[in-house]
């Protein structure tokens, strides 16, 4: 029987809702909101980060969340649910999904992925790997992550640095991974996102895209500003 949560989200759209405190719509209510109109625009699910941010939206919206923590440590480079800390201040809280950095990157006070993904199924809790190539994805697969999101493809130096998403990680993870597969990162545009599904994503996630205005207007400005270059008038 497929689980409820992969049943909800089948071929949907899950929108992330992130702010970070440099970011201007950092804080107070506003990603509740986000999600508000996310699920008015029909996303079927929500990916979001910190306490504060989850706690909000899960006033204002029933939607499944994926639940993250961003927090830097100075011994890694790991950001994305990096500890034990994290993993447990989101069980606290309650989310569908605790996302987690499953990279090969070294985690800080030399916790391990593995030791984090056990105490989260022994937990009950669902978990998705944050992978940024294939043999992440199937090393996660391999202990016991319940989906894989290709969400770190291009922010890891050994994975392809490109602006488009990475179809061809997502492509074989879908042919070589039993669990779901999201495809998420860089999907800028509807097509892009139906693209993936088309692949066999399991579902997407789009952020940026929707959810920061700031990087939204960059593009267009600068979409603007090359319109008329090498015209003369
Ligand atoms: C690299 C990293 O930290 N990615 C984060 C993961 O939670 C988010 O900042 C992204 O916005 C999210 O993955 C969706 O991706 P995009 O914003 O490209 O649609």
């Amino acid at each position: 029987m497929e689980d409820s949560y992969f049943q909800k989200v089948q071929g949907g759209l899950i929108v992330s809702c992130q702010a970070l405190e440099d970011e201007p719509l950092h804080g107070g209510d506003t990603m509740a909101k986000m999600a508000l109109a996310a699920e008015q625009g029909g996303a079927i699910g929500i990916r979001a980060n910190s306490i504060h941010d989850i706690a909000a939206i899960k006033q204002a919206t029933r939607l499944p969340i994926i639940g993250i923590i961003k927090r830097d440590y100075d011994d890694s480079r790991v950001y994305i649910t990096p500890t034990l800390r994290e993993v447990r201040e989101l069980m606290e809280v309650g989310v569908d999904v605790i996302a987690l950095d499953a990279t090969r990157n070294r985690r800080p006070h030399s916790e391990r992925l593995e030791e984090l993904v056990a105490y989260m199924k022994t937990h009950g809790q669902k978990v998705m790997a944050d992978i940024s190539t294939l043999e992440e994805a199937l090393y996660a697969e391999s202990i016991g992550v319940d989906c894989i999101s290709t969400t770190l493809s291009g922010y890891t130096p050994y994975s392809p640095q490109q602006k488009e998403p990475d179809y061809e990680l997502l492509q074989e993870a879908v042919r070589r991974i039993r669990i779901p597969v999201i495809g998420e990162g860089r999907i800028n545009t509807p097509e892009q996102a139906a693209f993936c599904l088309k692949l066999g994503a399991h579902a997407v996630v789009v952020g940026s895209a929707i959810t920061r205005p700031k990087l939204i207007t960059e593009r267009f400005a600068l979409a603007v500003r090359e319109a008329l270059k090498g015209e003369t008038h």
